[in-house]
């Protein structure tokens, strides 16, 4: 088995007595050196998970092991970019990056942090309050990926950035995590950008987990069918489908060969992920080698 960069069992956060828990029974496992994407819609508890496996609080059921530990001792090896993207608004650009020098002596990568600023054309002696909203999040990143974590936890880390710099930072986070090995760990909404740089699938729904696995083995587990409305699709897992006069399009989990009387293809991580938030209620699949039930 390969290393394991998270692993949860029966793992439930619930924030005060009342209301339901943000996570319940929540069972994965994220191998070492995985891009892992985390998603699911609002309030599925993704930031939550991802504020847990920082060390941040504490679960309330269940286990959570980060890098073969708990969460709370191996914060230093733990680059964490939180939704909000907390900065000292007072210090300029090269004061944050001193700062996080300082914090983390023995770690600090001055080359990745200054290159992830100089690609915004940030100036080094502007002051944080100064920066938009997108200019705040590379530096939050830089902040991150210069403490050379083995384990990167961003919480839809490219929301306020423009497109190409969307890109360009996505590409730039991607390439320094293969080089280092580095796990990375990232909840976003935009599907279209953890396709192609994910290989790891964790959709949470209603603080549960729906899939979770490798992603090729998570989309080989699909198939995107069409065919004629009135036709069985017995006895596969139709997980969500959609009747447009006479033709019918699903995602279904075959349980066998297809009927030739269906064609089908592979779905798309964007239509994989559309399916499953259009249906709550479809059966979890759990392609870690995790033997608790989620469910
Ligand atoms: N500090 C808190 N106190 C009380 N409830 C909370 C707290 N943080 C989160 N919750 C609740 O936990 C649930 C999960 O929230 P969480 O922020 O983890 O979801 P999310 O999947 O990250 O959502 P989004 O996509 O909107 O960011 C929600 O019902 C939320 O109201």
């Amino acid at each position: 088995m390969t290393e394991t960069a998270i692993e949860a069992a029966g793992l439930g956060m619930r924030f005060g007595r009342r209301g339901k828990p943000a996570l319940d029974g929540c069972a994965f496992r994220i191998p070492a050196g995985a891009v892992c994407a985390v998603v699911g819609p609002n309030g599925a508890g993704k930031s939550t998970l991802l504020s847990l496996a920082a060390g941040l609080a504490r679960p309330t059921a269940g286990t959570l092991t980060v890098l073969g530990r708990s969460p709370a001792e191996v914060r230093a090896r733990v680059g964490y970019v939180a939704q909000d993207k907390p900065l000292h608004l007072q210090l300029t650009v090269a004061e944050t990056l001193r700062w996080g020098r300082e914090l983390n002596p023995g770690r600090w990568d001055d080359e990745v942090a200054e290159r992830i600023v100089a690609e915004g054309e940030l100036d080094p002696e502007a002051k944080i309050r100064t920066l938009s909203g997108g200019q705040r999040t590379r530096v939050a990143l830089a902040l991150a990926l210069g403490k050379r974590p083995e384990l990167l936890l961003l919480d839809e880390p490219m929301a306020d950035l423009d497109p190409l710099a969307r890109h360009q930072l996505m590409a730039s986070l991607m390439a320094d995590a293969a080089g280092h090995g580095t796990t990375v760990v990232m909840s976003s909404h935009v599907v279209a950008e953890l396709e192609g740089s994910c290989d790891h699938l964790l959709l949470l729904g209603a603080g549960r987990v729906r899939l979770a696995g490798p992603l090729d083995d998570v989309l080989a587990a699909h198939r995107l069918v069409t065919g004629r409305a009135d036709a069985s699709l017995e006895p596969h897992t139709v997980v969500e489908s959609r009747t447009t006069g006479r033709s019918l399009t699903a995602l279904v989990r075959p349980e066998g060969p297809l009927d030739a009387g269906w064609q089908d293809t592979a779905p798309t991580l964007e239509e994989l992920v559309l399916a499953h938030l259009g249906a709550p209620q479809a059966p979890a699949l759990l392609l870690d080698d995790v033997r608790e039930a989620a469910v």
